[in-house]
């Protein structure tokens, strides 16, 4: 027994005592520490979870048809969860026919993630595409509307590869890195069976190419009907340039094709397509309905006509028949075009006398773009990809090499001429109707005029001087 200033305690008593300050602190840390790890714990299996779903996408290259429930909700809830490593996704997809990346995706292994994509909406496969399907049947026509952003729709020929593969590499961005053409032959459903089967959900703009949908009525039919907001991007070349390419590819790729000095202007017994009609870009961009020839929408019918007159003044005979056969049946669309020139994808030289406005023009160019798809982070550098048939051996290559054409060739003068008229009133066309529709965004217009003043010009002029410096 003790006596403590007046106040006697036994032994007992003192146990009973409450625990000194010291103790007291280190049990509350003791159980605050479990608590934490508890914590830990729960978060960890939380995300093998999610990446254990999402290295199933990256494997397969394909994701399962619809994540389970609770996952799709802790995606949804908790932005820190990967939800895209975008290098390792573009490997997989990356299954290209034919193409090569000249100029190899740098920083591949730098990439960032997880992607910072807060400003695009989290898109989930919650329905099922048979239930989308059956679903546009029943009249609900935009229901995949939000599975579709962005489509490069053509020319053949004019970087298009190029732009599938860049877009793909963007952080905010997937999109499919094989041809579809699925909107020329299939139900319109069957487009974003693609996106579901090959690209993840998230927080991402999603897209296709398919570089032949301009020139198919069936294809952009169907964009107006379901996909009206979809995005639409569409490259240019100079004619003469395209046909050249056109040509020597489908050589690479093992077409008969006839001698050029052969090939008529008329294309009269089809070349598998290699047709000097077809880089008469406004014949097929008109039919888009985004000019006063393609639209009735003025109240005042003699200046409707003079409008229309004036424009249709800018195709050829041959062009105007069969407008006037095909203008009235055609489905106006209300897609926006992007349009671009192949050379506004040359990465800028960073020598030589106009570095500076080079390099302002791509900015330009990229900034527009940028704007257009409504994404924040900035573009990887520029990539070069020329599609065609590789791993020939040294003599079949040999072979194919002999048969491509030098379009710049004096016998390949007359061809030439004739891509230079209709490159005339492809130019003419595009600047004086077809870049003034509101629908209608051109990456950096001032350069993309001086471009478009080449069509009618013989690149070869230059191409010989280079030639000689
Ligand atoms: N960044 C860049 N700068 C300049 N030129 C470029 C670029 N990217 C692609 N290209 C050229 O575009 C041609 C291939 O176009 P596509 O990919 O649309 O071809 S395809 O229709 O998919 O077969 C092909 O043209 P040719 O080389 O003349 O055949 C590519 O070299």
């Amino acid at each position: 027994m003790t006596n403590n200033g007046g106040t006697t305690t036994t032994r007992r008593q003192r146990q009973r005592q409450p625990p000194s300050l010291i103790r007291l602190s280190l049990k509350r840390c003791f159980a605050a520490r479990s608590v934490l790890a508890l914590l830990l714990l729960s978060y960890i299996i939380s995300h093998v979870t999610v990446i254990q779903e999402l290295s199933s996408i990256d494997a397969s290259g394909k994701s399962p048809p619809l994540l389970s429930s609770s996952t799709t909700l802790m995606m949804r809830t908790n932005p820190k969860v990967p939800q895209k490593q975008p290098q390792q996704q573009s490997a997989v997809r990356m299954k290209q026919k034919t193409s090569s990346v000249t100029n190899k995706k740098e920083g591949d292994s730098t990439r960032q993630s997880p992607p910072n994509n807060r400003s695009l909406p989290f898109i989930s496969y919650d329905i099922p595409f048979d239930e989308l399907r059956s679903a546009m049947d029943a009249g609900n026509d935009t229901v995949a509307q939000h599975l579709l952003d962005f489509g490069i729709i053509g020319f053949p020929k004019c970087g298009t590869t190029t732009m599938m593969q860049w877009l793909g590499m963007h952080n905010e961005i997937v999109a499919i890195q094989h041809e579809i053409m699925a909107l020329q032959k299939h139900h319109p459903a069957r487009i974003v069976n693609f996106v579901m089967k090959e690209l993840p959900p998230g927080r991402f703009l999603r897209g296709y190419k398919s570089p032949n949908d301009v020139e198919d009525q069936r294809a952009l039919n169907k964009l107006a009907q379901h996909y009206p907001h979809t995005k639409l991007i569409v490259g240019l070349r100079h004619p003469v340039l395209w046909y050249e390419s056109f040509y020597n590819h489908r050589i690479q790729n093992g077409f008969n094709m006839p001698p050029m000095t052969e090939m008529n202007a008329n294309c009269i017994g089809g070349y598998y397509g290699v047709c000097i009609g077809r880089a008469g870009y406004h014949g097929t961009l008109v039919r888009m309905g985004k000019t006063p020839l393609g639209y009735d929408n003025s109240t005042d019918a003699n200046k409707k006509a003079e409008e229309r007159m004036a424009e249709r003044n800018l195709f050829s005979p041959k062009e105007r028949r069969s407008l006037r056969n095909d203008l009235p049946v055609r489905t106006i669309s209300p897609n926006p075009v992007f349009l671009y020139d192949t050379s506004q994808l040359k990465m800028p030289s960073t020598s030589g006398v106009d570095v500076v406005q080079q390099q302002d023009n791509y900015n330009q160019f990229v900034q527009t773009l940028k704007t257009y798809l409504g994404v924040s982070q900035d573009f990887p550098p520029m990539i070069q990809s020329k599609p065609g048939k590789k791993d020939l051996n040294a003599t079949e290559q040999a072979r194919r090499d002999a048969r491509k054409v030098d379009i710049c060739d004096e016998v390949y003068q007359e061809h030439r001429k004739w891509l230079l008229e209709s490159g005339k009133r492809t130019k003419e066309w595009i600047l004086d109707y077809f870049v003034k529709s509101p629908d209608v965004t051109v990456g950096n217009l001032h350069h993309f005029r001086e471009i478009l003043d080449m069509y009618s010009v013989d690149p070869c002029l230059q191409r010989n001087r280079n030639k000689t410096d």
